[in-house]
């Protein structure tokens, strides 16, 4: 993996006293990746609960610490956004690092997506939760930060019933854009990668657009737009461009919805809408501003974080499945298979 546009400093204090003398493990694993896994843990000191993602050091004989300080460093300049799950601490063992988040107990959005139509997503759900996944993308743009790795698996819930607020996790694969980079071997999940990603071209924070896109496509009609039988067919659809907006898929979804997606799912990045026009587009309410007055940037130096590209090349490497019709089940299979493309 590239380490071009990785951030090298962080702020955090990094503690290397003991994790556990801090804080209890509950037992309960929220969920695992590839390189980490993500424990259910208490503060001893307030009681309060935590996720605690432990991510090994070394992986496939290579030191990859360098990529952790960097999802620390994302963090921290997602500090302030209220959609992204909060850094708390930072652990170091000599084969660990351990980041302590926010936790967000509701579980993936990906599990609403999936689900039968009368325990899904309704329409006014979708607008409330992707009003706050724009607030959360729209304040990491503007600090210049591309998030990268957006999907189902990585929007997390507050709760799950009453259905809560929006966390954004996983900051692994994102690249700070203060400077021209060319990155090559950015891993991605095919499903929900941009076209300019698979062409090789410039990446730009219109990338993680593309993938709000394909989110709000999923939270509407549990169905994935560009998913193939293959990951070349995959591939295939994604580069053709073709959104397929089928009648049944779309059944009593509204004309403001699917215009809102259409400005999303543009194969030319320049043309994708951003995030800050997405909040402003009539299928959201007019909500409030992105971030407290104070901490905005100005609209200047938003544009030219804009400008500013990098160039990727994914390496993916596992098989894509299509969804059945109907086949919930079928459909979360694929979900353990997504998980596994990131290589
Ligand atoms: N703050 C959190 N609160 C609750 N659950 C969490 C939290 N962070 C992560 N999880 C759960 O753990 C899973 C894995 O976390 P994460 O995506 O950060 O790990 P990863 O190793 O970087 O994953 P990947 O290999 O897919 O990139 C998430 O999909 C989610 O289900």
């Amino acid at each position: 993996m590239s380490r071009q546009g990785l951030v090298t400093h962080t702020q955090t204090q990094i503690r290397t006293d003991s994790f556990s003398s801090s804080y209890t493990l509950t037992g309960r694993e929220l969920g695992r990746g590839k390189f980490a896994v993500v424990r259910n843990c208490v503060e001893v000191a307030t009681g309060q609960e935590f996720a605690a993602k432990f991510l090994r050091k070394r992986r496939k004989g290579e030191d990859c610490r360098a990529e952790i300080i960097n999802e620390i460093a994302a963090l921290e300049v997602a500090a302030r956004c209220p959609h992204v799950a909060a850094l708390h601490e930072v652990y170091e063992t000599p084969n660990e690092m351990v980041l302590v988040l926010e936790c967000a107990a509701g579980g993936e959005i990906f599990q609403q997506c999936v689900a039968e139509q009368d325990e899904g997503f309704t329409e006014q759900d979708v607008v409330r939760l992707v009003q706050q996944i724009l607030t959360g993308v729209s304040h990491l743009h503007r600090h210049n930060l591309v998030h990268l790795d957006l999907k189902p698996q990585n929007i997390l819930l507050t709760s799950s019933c009453p259905l809560g607020d929006i966390r954004i996790i996983d900051f692994g694969l994102s690249r700070r854009m203060d400077a021209a980079h060319e990155m090559r071997e950015i891993l991605g999940t095919p499903e929900y990668v941009a076209p300019e990603v698979l062409n090789y071209e410039p990446i730009s924070t219109a990338t993680d657009m593309w993938s709000v896109g394909v989110l709000t496509y999923m939270m509407l009609t549990g169905e994935s737009p560009f998913l193939g039988d293959t990951k070349q067919e995959t591939f295939l659809n994604i580069s053709q461009g073709h959104v397929p907006f089928s009648p049944e898929a779309f059944a009593g979804i509204s004309p403001q919805a699917i215009d809102f997606i259409q400005g999303l799912l543009r194969k030319d990045p320049r043309e994708r809408t951003t995030a800050e026009q997405c909040l402003k587009h009539p299928w959201l309410p007019p909500g409030p501003p992105a971030e407290p007055v104070g901490q905005t940037e100005s609209t200047d130096e938003a544009e030219q974080a804009k400008e500013m590209v990098l160039v990727a090349s994914y390496t993916v490497c596992c098989p894509c499945r299509q969804r059945e019709p109907g086949g919930a089940e079928a459909f979360a299979e694929m979900r353990g298979i997504s998980s596994e493309l990131v290589c």
